[in-house]
Order: structure tokens, then sequence, then C-alpha cells
């Protein structure tokens, strides 16, 4: 059968700017357009050239190889002509290859908002169209409010479609502007355009907005309908609730069979491999936690931490996979925690190179052992070095490189001659190391970093082996409420080869809590490496 052909519109860079704590810089831009493109996104809207500085200079040159370089704008205002209206003079001395313009399609906002008659906005729609198609560049129209305009007024609205269509519009836009309409109104009322307007699908794009939590529902409701382009961002970024997710949508439409019988797109399955990191990459440039329970994407889209789940997953993935992992570049994660049975022990443990069959009676002991100090406040799913660290040492493999005999941390405020406040937080470490004491002082910003460099001042033998490691985050988290409150601790640690892990400590108290987690580091670092001078 033959695929018929979808087109992905990425409109990141002009819809996400609108997300509030969004704004991008020109090189961003150019970061985040090469990335689309290379991808295999077939239109890139760049943002709104004259509407700022960093969009008029970002359209000074075209920015895409492959993907049509589009430039956002609006529809002339009424009472100039296209060739004198301020606004589309930007978009039109851009250098896109097409221009996407906004125009009103519900009757009210043409009243109230434009406040011009609706024959006016209609002429506008004709004359936008017209001279963007004369400038050379490819013509599109977004129909703002198309789906509220089409139940207030919908002879209007489809007035509205049809002008930009019959103007020469390559593209006519439905949208959801404010994000209110239900799949099955999307998909009714993009049947009915289809059917009764005449307008083809191969010309109808879908833009829909998150605020039902239904973007992505909408957008491929509209598809189901036939309209043959969707816009949508990069992990769902856009005004208020966000715009459709392209991140959802591209992988259901290349790996579930209902569409991928049916379409192409300009997606390789070897691109969507790149998906997982593409999703990364964006938030780490917008400085943000990836959310990990992201559809495809997210850390935990292909974790278990159940061990009914896991027991079957390890037999078959299927059982408990919609789609492979590796499909869309992401990783399967069978967890160790109180959730937990054989099936995510072993599997965590032979990870870890630790191999224990399942009838070892040990196997028993140490998750009734996880099980019981997750119920006093730890959590291993997330501490992999701690929990290494606890299995080995049940399976007594763990050799006591040092023991720590005392620890003392002070922390001072004090008040200058002038009252200026000076902090000072001084940390004592007493270890012993084959039967030699060793005395470590050191100064810090704070307890916790005064401890820790005392801790790793002076391992005596083992000192070569810590040199290059760093404590790089530290969180804190109060288990309950009031002073008696329990401290959970997890503290990551990268070492000079760029390897992470992850230790934790429980306590009531917060000191005591970080000195578990930090010895754990430490003692986890200092294992691996002899191991590996060993097996070397
Ligand atoms: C649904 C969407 O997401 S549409 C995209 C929305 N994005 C943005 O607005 C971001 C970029 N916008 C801007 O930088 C500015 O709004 C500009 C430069 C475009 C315009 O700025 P200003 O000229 O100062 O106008 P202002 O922002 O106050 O108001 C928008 C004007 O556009 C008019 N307008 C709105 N939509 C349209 C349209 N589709 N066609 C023609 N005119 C329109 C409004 O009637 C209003 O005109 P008025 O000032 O005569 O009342
Ligand atoms: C055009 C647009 O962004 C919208 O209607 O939501």
């Amino acid at each position: 059968m033959t695929k018929e052909r979808l087109y992905l519109f990425d409109t990141t860079l002009r819809d996400g700017q609108q997300t509030p704590g969004i704004d991008f810089s020109t090189e961003e831009k150019q970061q985040i357009a090469q990335w689309l493109d290379e991808f295999g996104i077939d239109y890139v809207e760049g943002g709104y050239p004259g509407a700022n500085p960093t969009d008029t200079a970002f359209f000074a040159k075209r920015q895409t190889n492959r993907a049509r370089f589009t430039a956002f704008g609006m529809t002339k205002r009424a009472g100039i002509s296209a060739s004198n209206d301020p606004g589309l003079a930007g978009t039109l001395a851009s250098k896109a290859d097409a221009a996407c313009l906004v125009a009103k399609s519900w009757d009210y906002h043409v009243r109230v908002a434009l406040g011009c008659s609706l024959e006016e906005n209609l002429a506008n729609i004709r004359e936008s169209v017209e001279a963007v198609a004369a400038s050379g560049r490819e013509a599109m129209i977004d129909c703002e409010h198309f789906f509220d305009g089409y139940k207030a007024n919908k002879d209007y609205a489809l007035a509205c479609a049809k002008a930009a269509y019959e103007a020469g519009a390559r593209w006519v836009i439905l949208c959801d502007t404010n994000g209110g309409t239900q799949p099955i109104d999307v998909r009714a009322i993009v049947e009915h355009v289809i059917g009764e307007v005449g307008i083809p699908g191969d010309h109808l794009g879908i833009h829909a907005h998150d605020d039902t939590g239904q973007a992505v529902a909408n957008s491929l409701a509209a598809v189901n309908a036939g309209v043959r382009q969707i816009q949508g961002t990069l992990n769902g970024v856009g005004e208020r609730c966000g715009n459709a997710n392209l991140v959802s949508i591209i992988p259901t439409l290349l790996l579930k069979e209902s569409f991928a019988e049916r379409f192409e797109t300009g997606v390789s399955p070897e691109k969507l491999k790149g998906l997982a990191r593409l999703s990364r990459m964006f938030d780490d440039l917008l400085n943000r936690m990836p959310d990990p329970q992201a559809p495809y994407v997210g850390a935990s889209a292909f974790a278990t931490k159940a061990g009914i789940h896991a027991s079957a997953l390890l037999k078959e993935p299927e059982t408990y996979e919609h789609v492979a992992p590796e499909s869309v570049g992401n990783a399967r994660r069978v967890m160790v925690s109180d959730q937990g049975g054989k099936s995510n022990f072993i599997d965590g443990l032979s990870r870890r190179g630790i191999a224990v069959r399942k009838d070892d009676p040990r196997l028993d002991t140490l998750i009734a052992l996880v099980k019981e100090r997750e119920a006093q406040g730890y959590a291993y799913e997330d501490a992999d070095a701690s929990f290494e660290m606890l299995a080995r040492r049940h399976l007594g493999t763990v050799p006591t490189f040092f023991n720590v005999t005392s620890y003392r941390c002070v922390v001072e405020r004090r008040i200058n001659a002038v009252g200026q406040k000076i902090d000072m937080s001084e940390a004592v470490v007493k270890v012993e190391i084959d039967g030699e004491e060793k005395m470590s002082v050191a100064e810090g910003k704070g307890p916790v970093n005064a401890l820790d460099i005392a801790l790793r001042k002076d391992l005596g033998k083992y000192q070569g082996l810590i040199d290059d490691i760093e404590l790089v985050d530290y969180k804190v988290r109060i288990l309950n409420g009031g002073t008696e409150a329990i401290t959970r601790v997890m503290i990551e640690t990268r070492d000079g080869q760029g390897r992470h892990w992850t230790t934790i400590g429980v306590s009531d108290n917060v000191i005591d809590a970080s000195f578990e987690a930090m010895m754990d580091s430490i003692v986890y670092c200092l294992f691996e490496r002899l191991e590996a001078q060993k097996a070397a």
C-alpha cells in the first residue's frame, strides 16, 4: 500500500518562545533549528521577523538546509495595502522559504480584537496570502481559534479557511488556539472542512494547544480525519499549557501500526533512535530537568520497580513494553526497591557483575534487608552505588579499607567589630588505616563541605585512588516533619573520567546522613578501582 506523506511543522522557536520562562538567544535558535533540520522536520518556524531584534537577526539568513525555513507573521491590517503593512513587510523582508500568517477566523475576535468588518478580514486574508505567494514563498495561514470560531459561526470560520485556500495558501492550518476542543469535535469538524468545503486534507494542518492535556490526541484525531500537516513543539513547550508535543507524536506516527501502515514522515527509523537524546539536549539547553515520565523518552518510560512486571519483562520485554525502548533511543530500567522481587534483584546484581542464583538464601535476606531499610527511609532505586555496596557487604565481598574512629564539625558565626557576619565551618575526621590513625582538619562552605574535604584529605595509601573525585550534587529530603525528622541525603559523585555514581544516607541527623552517603561514595570508588586493578 502506498503511504501518504505527513508533514511535520515545528514551532518551538515561535510558539515555544511564548512559553513563560523561555527566551531563546539567536545562538540557541540556531542550535535548535539545526537539530530539527537534521532530525527530519519538514518546516522549522523560526520566529516572527520584524517583531523583535532577535527574530529579525535570525531571519537575516537561511538557518536550515533541508527543512523549509518558515517565518511567522500576521495578516495585513484593514485600511492599508499588503505592500504598506509594516508587519507583513518584516515577514517578506526575511530570508524565509515559507511564511505562516495568523488570521482571525472567529467572528467574535474580528469584532473585538481587530475592530474591522467580517468582509474586511476576509479581504485581508486573501491579499496577505497573495502577497506571500507573489514573493515566491510558500504561503500558509494559521486560522486562529478555528474550532471555537466554527462552533460560534460555522459559515464565517469556513469562509476564512476557504479564502486562504482559494487565494493560494499551500497549507490552511486549523488552530485550537485556546486548547479546549475535544478530540471527537476536532475529528468531526476537520471531516466537515474536507467533505463539505472541499479543501483537500493534503492542504490542511492542525495546530493544537494542550489546555485539556489532549493536544497530542487532538493532532492525531485531525490526522485520522484527513489533515496532512501537524504543528507542534519539542517537549510540548508553548503558550500556557504548551503545544502538541512532537516528541510524543513522531514515535506514534512511526511505531504505531494504525499510523505507520498509512503514513510516512521526513523522520527515518534511524533518526528516531536519536529522539530521547534530542529531547534531553533541548531540556539541557533550557536548563530544565527532563520529565522522567515523558512518554517514550522519559527516564521512567521503560522503567519498572514492580516485581511481577520485572519477572515477565526479563523473560520477554514485550510483556510490559508497548514499543522497544531502543527504537526511540531510550533504555529499559529494572529497578531494585521495596516493590521488587527476585527478578529485579538478580537483574540489578548481574548488571553490577554480581552473580547470585535464584535459590541462594542470601538473595532472600538481601531483599528483606533492602525492604526493611526502605521502610526506614532509604531509597535504592536511584542510589546505584549504595545498593551495590549494601549487596556486596551482605555477600561478604567488601574489604574494610579504613575505619572512621571519630568525626566532628563546628559551625560558627562571628560578628566582627563593624557588625559584619562571618560564617565558618570546620571539620575534623580521624581514620584508622592498617592500625595507624590519621587526623584531617578542613574548613569548608558549610559543615557538609568541610566534612567532605576532611574525609578525603588523607586516606594514606588509598589517597591516590580518590584524588580525582568530587561531590557534584547534594540533595536533602525530610521524610517526616518536626525537629525529630528523618533526613535522607543523596550524593552524586563524579570522577576525572566523567563517571557518576549516587549514594544515600539516612539519619535523624543531617550531618550523619551526609557522612554515611560520603563514606559509601568513597568505599564504592576504592572497591571499583582496586577490583579494576586486580583484573588488569
Ligand atoms: C495565537 C498566537 O499565538 S498568535 C502569535 C502571538 N504572538 C505574538 O504576539 C508575539 C509577537 N508579537 C509582538 O511582538 C507584537 O504583538 C507585534 C510586534 C506583532 C505587534 O505589536 P503592536 O503593533 O504594538 O500591537 P499589539 O501587540 O499591542 O496588538 C496586536 C495588534 O495586532 C492586531 N492583530 C492581531 N491579530 C491580527 C491578525 N491576524 N491580522 C491582523 N492584525 C492582527 C491586533 O488587532 C492589534 O492591533 P491594534 O494595536 O490596532 O489593536
Ligand atoms: C497560531 C497559533 O499559535 C494559535 O492559534 O495557537
